[in-house]
């Protein structure tokens, strides 16, 4: 289902889990909604909590504060399982098998099974159905294991980096792929990935993470209206006061390239850009990395 009345995606409050009774928390006091019918870009640092909210989502793990709901349903159960896929990075597939026994798996344990659209998905990838699993290539194992988890027509597909093993032009074939199947059949797509160019074209919703607690839930076309990236001289920095926020500074020399949130009039001359959306995630994912205007002229007074 999509539209106004349609479930959330994923809709955490209060969210918090960690490994062990006393280690650190790797997600905290996640509060956020993500829309269905979406294609959401799933991004933050190594470690920042990424595959573990998606263990969380698929059910394989229990929140231990606060909760998740996919589609409504508690992850894990009878209901949310024939909802919902999960592809994670580890892949179970049966190495024994052929990719034909894998099918044939899946239609068994799934009504909803669409023969068509899994075969599909291994055919363009040029390979055998007598193949055996096992000796299969990692990016073949990931097409066969995408072949299952799109086959089962999941309301909402769940993905830890799936395209990691991929050639590039079977990187576009799968994404290509994930754009159909959210245009035609209205399905909900979370995606995690470190390759942000890749992401531009296709996602239109951004959860942004960062030690285990959420930056950003947001529509993209919302954060490209709502961000700039200025460039000017480095002695007018102090014209980006609130209610601007500023999300990353890099200086070159007397320049600086600032990404901001923009609210209202700026001050200063500044050139003006609207950022692409790869801009506004590295520039959050380095923004602990700032240089400030009196490191740049420390650096300038050192060259
Ligand atoms: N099985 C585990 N046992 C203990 N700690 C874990 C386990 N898996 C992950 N963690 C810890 O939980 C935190 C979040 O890890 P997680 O794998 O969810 O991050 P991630 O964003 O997916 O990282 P990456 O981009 O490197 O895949 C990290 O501090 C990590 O060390």
């Amino acid at each position: 289902m999509t539209g106004p009345d349609a479930p959330a995606a994923l809709r955490a409050t209060g969210l918090g889990f960690r490994y062990r009774a006393r280690g650190g928390w790797a997600l905290r006091d996640c509060e956020f909604t993500v829309p269905s019918g979406r294609i959401t870009a799933l991004v933050g640092r190594n470690g920042a909590g990424k595959s573990t909210l998606l263990h969380l989502a698929g059910g394989h793990l229990r929140p231990g504060t606060g909760e998740l709901r996919v589609l409504d349903a508690v992850p894990g159960t009878p209901d949310a399982r024939t909802r919902v896929s999960l592809l994670t990075q580890d892949k179970p597939l049966y190495p024994r098998f052929t990719v034909a026994d894998t099918l044939r798996m899946g239609e068994k344990l799934n009504s909803t099974w669409d023969r068509a659209a899994a075969e599909q998905i291994v055919r363009e990838g040029g390979i055998p159905l007598a193949a055996r699993v096992g000796e299969l290539s990692p990016g073949h194992s990931t097409r066969v294991a995408l072949a299952l988890a799109l086959g089962k027509r999941p309301e909402l597909l769940l993905l830890d980096e799936p395209m990691a093993d991929l050639d590039p032009v079977a990187r576009g074939e799968i994404m290509a792929t994930l754009m159909t199947e959210a245009a035609e059949h209205g399905t909900s797509i979370v995606l995690s990935s470190h390759v942000l160019p890749e992401l531009e074209q296709t996602c239109d919703w951004v959860l942004l993470l960062r030690d285990g607690r959420v930056e950003l839930s947001e529509d993209v076309e919302a954060l490209r209206e709502s961000h700039a990236v200025l460039t000017g001289r480095a002695d007018q920095d102090d014209t980006l006061t609130a209610p601007h926020t500023v999300v990353r500074r890099r200086a070159s020399g007397r320049q600086m390239t600032t990404l901001i949130r923009q609210r209202g009039p700026l001050r200063g001359d500044w050139h003006v850009e609207r950022p692409r959306l790869e801009d506004i995630l590295s520039g959050y994912l380095a923004a602990g990395d700032t240089v400030r205007p009196a490191d740049a002229k420390r650096t300038e007074a050192a060259a």
